[in-house]
């Protein structure tokens, strides 16, 4: 029987909210088995970027990364939010341990070319390396990875955090039973973007393509979602999107996505 495998992602507003991180990573730290953490950090690379002037630009989710802000998302998802993150699960007895995609050559990605849109130097996964990952995770490391990986050629990529989770959860399906939780600021995807309590409980994809059709899913959502089927179809035992309390009341109302 394959060993259980946690893998939660958080998102730039939690992370944006110090109450709602510390909550979080309060209760995370109290998890148990294996678990890897993924965090994103978009909406603190929106606020660094205008700060220096730059304009911040957004393709159905998916930042298109010049390279100055290339150099912005490198500062603020590798070194500003992994860095705290990590010292504060440290501080929470959490044997964390601080990644992005170069690191260890954990996550090596191409840059992502879609017809018509040129995002840059932003990244679509090409590899997860799973024996090390697996080494850490055996040796009680909880890797927390950013949204940063590198295309072994020497150069950084910014890459979905979303995309992230799913991909490390796909490989790592290979050889663990992984659950992928993403965590946001919302109960779940909703019917009504104004209705917190609008949550729809079940998607498919049949359910998700009329959703994204009818304007009711938008924004971030659509790569979450997308990777979300993408995950399942490798093998993900189970995949959730919930707010924060998912983390300590499983039975608590949320998205769950399935086949
Ligand atoms: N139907 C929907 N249900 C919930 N959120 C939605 C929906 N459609 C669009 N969204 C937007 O998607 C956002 C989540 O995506 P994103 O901002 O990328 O979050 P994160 O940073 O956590 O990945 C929500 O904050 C919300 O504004
Ligand atoms: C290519 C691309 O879109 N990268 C994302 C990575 C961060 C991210 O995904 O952050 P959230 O999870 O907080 O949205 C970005 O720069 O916004």
């Amino acid at each position: 029987m394959k060993q259980k495998l946690n893998i939660i992602k958080i998102g730039g507003n939690v992370i944006d909210d110090e109450k709602s991180l510390s909550l979080f990573l309060t209760d995370y730290s109290k998890l148990e088995g294996l678990n890897i953490l993924v965090h994103g950090g978009g909406k603190k690379a929106t606020e660094v970027a205008k700060k220096l002037q730059l304009e911040p630009k957004m393709i159905e989710g998916r930042r298109v990364t010049d390279a100055s802000n290339l150099e912005v998302v490198t500062m603020v998802y590798a070194g500003l939010l992994n860095k705290n993150i990590v010292a504060k699960l440290q501080q929470n007895n959490c044997n964390a341990i601080g990644l992005s995609g170069a690191d260890g050559n954990t996550i090596k990605a191409n840059k992502r070319i879609v017809k018509d849109v040129d995002y840059g130097f932003a990244g679509d996964i090409e590899s997860v390396d799973v024996k090390t990952i697996s080494v850490l995770l055996e040796n009680n490391l909880t890797p927390v990875f950013c949204a940063i990986t590198h295309n072994k050629n020497g150069q950084l990529l910014n890459t979905n955090a979303d995309t992230v989770a799913s991909e490390l959860a796909s490989a790592l399906a290979k050889i663990y039973e992984v659950s992928l939780t993403y965590v946001f600021e919302k109960k779940g995807v909703l019917k009504n973007i104004n209705d917190e309590n609008s949550i729809i409980e079940n998607i498919n994809l049949a359910h998700y393509k009329n959703l994204k059709d009818d304007g009711i899913i938008a924004d971030g959502m659509l790569p979450k979602l997308e990777n979300c089927f993408v995950a399942l179809n490798n093998g993900v035992a189970e995949i959730h999107i919930a707010n924060t309390d998912f983390l300590t009341d499983k039975n608590i109302q949320h998205t769950r996505l399935i086949l």
